[in-house]
């Protein structure tokens, strides 16, 4: 949008420097006009923004500047315009550091045509234009940043939820489409008989029971495996490069881990596992389904026991 809209106020001063003449501008605008305009193209059918960021900012920048050294302090208003897409476009301090050294450069090349009152004003307003976008654009970052981590977080454990469960087997699925020799393969766990822990205990100690499983399940995985919350008391695990053999090794050892835990002689726990490998062709909701029919399974032969899924033909 912000290249698309660019080079369309770019038009006009490609015609007025045409009519006066102006080879040198013409090109320059004409230069800024293509650039933009075939951002604009590339983002609207790729849909991918992290070169064109780049791109925009680096024309913005490069244009001004040769505009104000060709036009002279006259021009000098375009470096605003210049100063805000360099925030818009690229992350803070990193445009913090080529808005100083576009400034220095733009100082240095109109100096000469300045007095002390002009240099003061320049100072004062592209300061506080900087400061301005900076505070912005770092605290939008900020606040996108916590966004993303209520969006994707299970608030009681800290572990992903199943908005990210979701996100992560969709991506998973892709990466297997293109690689077809990975293999990946999902744990769903569910802890047993949890509602006589919360009926005996309270609520507050299932919350507890809940936290120090997800601890327990994190420092045994690998960090190339990941622990979602599913729902209420049912976590899933993501092991990539692993087998359905390697992943019930897996879930027999977390299982024997849950056992271990102690809470204070209060009360047990123990958790069954349903466990499936991705098979090729399946969705994220026939993969999760296989789980579940082998976790039914498990819990069908008397819990705290772990069940390879099914196979199933697509
Ligand atoms: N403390 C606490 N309890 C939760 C939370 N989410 C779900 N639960 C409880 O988990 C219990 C799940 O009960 P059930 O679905 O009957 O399952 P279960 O008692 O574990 O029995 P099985 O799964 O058949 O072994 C319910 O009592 C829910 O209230 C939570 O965030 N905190």
């Amino acid at each position: 949008m912000l290249s698309g809209a660019i080079s369309l106020g770019v038009l006009p001063f490609i015609v007025i420097r045409f009519l006066q003449k102006d080879w040198i501008m013409v090109i320059l605008n004409m230069s800024a006009f293509i650039g933009l305009t075939s951002v604009f193209v590339y983002v609207s059918i790729t849909g991918r923004t992290a070169i064109a960021r780049w791109i925009i900012a680096s024309l913005a920048v490069v244009v001004m500047t040769f505009t104000v050294y060709l036009k002279g302090y006259q021009n000098i208003l375009w470096i605003f315009p210049a100063l805000t897409t360099v925030f818009f476009t690229l992350t803070p301090y990193i445009a913090l550091t080529i808005a100083m050294a576009f400034l220095a450069v733009v100082i240095a090349i109109v100096w000469p045509e300045i007095n002390s009152v002009m240099s003061l004003q320049f100072f004062i307003a592209t300061g506080s234009t900087m400061l301005f976008c900076f505070t912005f654009s770092y605290r939008m970052r900020k606040h996108q940043d916590e966004l993303t981590v209520l969006a994707t977080q299970d608030t009681l454990t800290g572990v992903g939820n199943r908005r990210a469960l979701e996100e992560k087997l969709m991506e998973l699925i892709e990466s297997i489409k293109r690689y077809p020799n990975q293999s990946a393969s999902l744990l769903l766990i569910d802890l047993d008989e949890f509602k006589s822990i919360n009926d005996r205990f309270g609520h507050s100690f299932g919350d507890q029971v809940l936290i120090t499983f997800t601890h327990t399940i994190a420092d045994r995985i690998r960090v190339t495996d990941k622990l979602y919350r599913f729902g209420g008391e049912e976590f899933v695990v993501i092991a990539e490069n692993t087998s359905q053999e390697e992943a019930v090794t897996l879930a027999e050892s977390l299982r024997h881990a849950i056992e271990d835990i102690k809470f204070i002689g209060k009360c047990s726990l123990t958790a069954s596992f349903g466990v499936a490998q991705y098979q090729k062709n399946e969705n994220q909701w026939h993969w999760l389904e296989r789980a579940d029919i082998a976790l039914y399974k498990a819990k069908e032969s008397g819990r705290n026991t772990t069940c390879p899924a099914p196979d199933v033909t697509f």
